[in-house]
């Protein structure tokens, strides 16, 4: 596994933000990750006038992440469209857990952290029976 490289995660983020489609909130969310086998997956949100019904942009991009070959990720970065770093929301943080277990880091406001201190004391697939 290479480092990861956080500048071009969060430069890819910034550029998926985008393409949201958020005429409700106003908030382009964009978010990337790098894959355990090298590559880079996006995504950026998709709402609804349904409001509830709108994907976050952790979604779209667990999306691409399996539409695309599958793996784990290794590192996220999260960020709105003028580049401004955005913490996943809880839910979001759950989807994260799923696809990258405890190690995935995370770029934060106190630097990169694992889904560990994220997400501490999670629930995830080994909860399961
Ligand atoms: O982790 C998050 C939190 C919020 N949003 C989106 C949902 C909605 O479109 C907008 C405002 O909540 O931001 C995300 O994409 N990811």
């Amino acid at each position: 596994m290479t480092d990861v490289d956080w500048t071009t995660l969060r430069e890819a983020a910034t550029t998926a933000a985008a393409s949201a489609y958020c005429p409700y909130s106003g908030l382009q969310v964009g978010v990337a990750a790098l894959v355990d086998d090298g590559r880079m997956v996006t995504g950026c949100n998709v709402e609804n006038a349904s409001y509830g019904l709108g994907l976050c942009a952790e979604c779209t991009m667990v999306g691409q992440l399996r539409l695309s070959g599958g793996g784990r990720l290794v590192a996220v970065a999260c960020r709105g469209g003028n580049g401004e770093l955005l913490m996943p929301c809880g839910r979001c943080r759950q989807v994260l857990y799923e696809f990258g277990g405890p190690e995935c880091l995370l770029d934060t406001p106190a630097g990169a952290m694992p889904m560990s201190e994220v997400l501490p004391h999670a629930f995830g697939p080994d909860d399961l029976p």
